[in-house]
This record gives structure tokens, C-alpha cells and sequence, in this order.
């Protein structure tokens, strides 16, 4: 079974637009378990434009699933992992001013930063994922650091299939392959939908988890659009 961990950014950029508390970031991931999501992820970026390093602290109250947090190790990012001790911590390598993550790991070329990172998030019961391209010596390269797991970065995977390319799934087959020979677990993330999930499963062996936001929250929005407007319009009529 592949878990599904819902990322809550997009929930928390709705809050802050208007400086509030609405939506409810704590109901709503409590709501999210309810329906049976096996995880919460959050990305707090230095901005904190969504998420605030103090929802990380908050949310570690209320998760009853899993708690993932993503982020780039910067300092203030791994002391904030080390006081909140989520069950996982995913290291992206993103740049300050990133409009969203946009790249994975250099494996080789960080491996000893990576393995400074990685043991002491280990040393803490802290479960560790890097997010790594699907290039075979990247993932040869994360074995070397250590980590428990790597999460595939899917936006290629997924851009390509919405062409009609599905030939692109195939290095994240061979990733995954490989990782698994390397006793590596496999995560994955990045624009996959509901229009792309299945046959992404379907191609990728031993896929433990996928972490999913942008899309599932605009999903969400043309789920459940019908069922509000028909609710305002019986309360108007
Ligand atoms: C690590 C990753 O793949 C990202 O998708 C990220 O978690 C999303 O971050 P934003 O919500 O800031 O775009
Ligand atoms: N790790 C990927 C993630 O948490 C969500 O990415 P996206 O679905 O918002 O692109």
C-alpha cells in the first residue's frame, strides 16, 4: 500500500490572506486524517508564506498520522525539526527566493553535508527522505549519505504525462528499482493529481508514500464547489 500524505501549504496561504485563522489549519488536518489521509506534510519556507514555523509546532499536537516536514537544512530549519520531532523530515534543496521546489539533490557533490544532516535527524528517531531527481548515480549517491529514504521529484514526470508522454515514467521506474536493491525507501512528490496518480503507481515499484497539495487542494475546490453554491442558494432562496 502507497500512503497518502496530504500537504497543507495551500491551506495555510488561503489563511494568511486575510490574516485570520480561516481556514483553520488544525481542524482542517484533523479533518484530512478524519477521511482517512495516512500523513500531514508541510513545507515552511524562510518567508513563512504559508506555513509558520509555529504550525509545525502546533500540528505536531494534533497529528495523529504521520507528521512530515520538508525543507531545505538551512539552521533555522533543522532546529526547528529537532524541537518539533516530526516522525519525517524530507530535505529539498531549495533556494531562498523559490517560487516552489524545483530540483533535487546533488548527491554527490553534498554527500558529506548530507551525512552530517541526516545522522543527527537520525540520532533524534527523526525518519530522514532527500528529494532526488530520478538519475540513477543520484540515487547510488543518497544511498552513500545514509538517509532511510528518498522522495522522487515528479513535476518532470508529471508535465510530461499531461503531453501524452508516458514513456516518462520510466527513469522513476528504474529509480525505484535501484533504490529498492539499495534497500532505500521510496517516496515521491510533485504536481501528481488525481489525473496522474494511478498509472504512476502502477509503474513504480515499492512506493511507500506520495506526498500531494497543490493539486488535491484544487481538486478539492472543483469537488466540492457544487454542493457550497447549491447550499448559499437554498439559504438566498
Ligand atoms: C518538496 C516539494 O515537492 C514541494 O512540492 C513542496 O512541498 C511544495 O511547496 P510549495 O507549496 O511551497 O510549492
Ligand atoms: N513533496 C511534495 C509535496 O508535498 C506536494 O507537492 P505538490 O503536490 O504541492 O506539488
Amino acid at each position: 500500500m502507497t500512503k497518502l500524505s496530504v500537504n497543507v501549504n495551500k491551506i495555510a496561504t488561503l489563511r494568511n490572506a486575510r490574516g485570520g485563522d480561516v481556514p483553520n489549519l488544525m481542524k482542517m488536518s484533523k479533518d484530512i486524517e478524519k477521511f482517512g489521509a495516512q500523513g500531514i506534510t508541510i513545507h515552511p519556507r524562510p518567508d513563512e508564506r504559508h506555513i509558520r514555523y509555529q504550525d509545525a509546532h502546533d500540528l505536531k499536537r494534533v497529528v495523529t498520522t504521520e507528521l512530515n516536514i520538508e525543507g531545505n537544512p538551512i539552521k533555522k530549519f533543522v532546529d526547528l525539526v529537532l524541537e518539533v520531532k516530526p516522525e519525517q523530515v524530507t530535505l529539498v534543496p531549495d533556494a531562498i527566493d523559490a517560487i516552489t521546489s524545483n530540483a533535487g539533490w546533488d548527491t554527490i557533490k553534498n554527500k558529506d553535508f548530507l551525512k552530517e544532516v541526516i545522522t543527527e535527524f537520525k540520532r533524534n528517531n527523526i525518519r530522514t527522505s532527500i528529494f532526488v531527481d530520478p538519475v540513477l548515480k543520484m540515487i547510488e549517491g543518497a544511498k552513500e549519505t545514509g538517509t532511510d529514504r528518498i522522495e522522487l521529484y515528479t513535476e518532470e514526470f508529471a508535465t510530461e504525462y499531461d503531453k501524452g508522454n508516458m514513456a516518462a515514467v520510466k527513469s522513476y521506474t528504474y529509480a525505484a528499482v535501484l533504490a529498492s536493491d539499495l534497500d532505500i525507501g521510496i517516496n515521491a512528490g510533485h504536481d501528481l493529481s488525481l489525473k496522474n496518480i494511478r498509472f504512476f503507481k502502477e509503474e513504480v515499484p515499492n512506493l511507500l508514500e506520495v506526498s500531494i497539495g497543490h493539486a488535491l487542494i484544487t481538486e478539492s475546490l472543483y469537488m466540492g464547489i457544487e454542493t457550497v453554491i447549491k447550499s448559499y442558494l437554498e439559504k438566498l432562496s
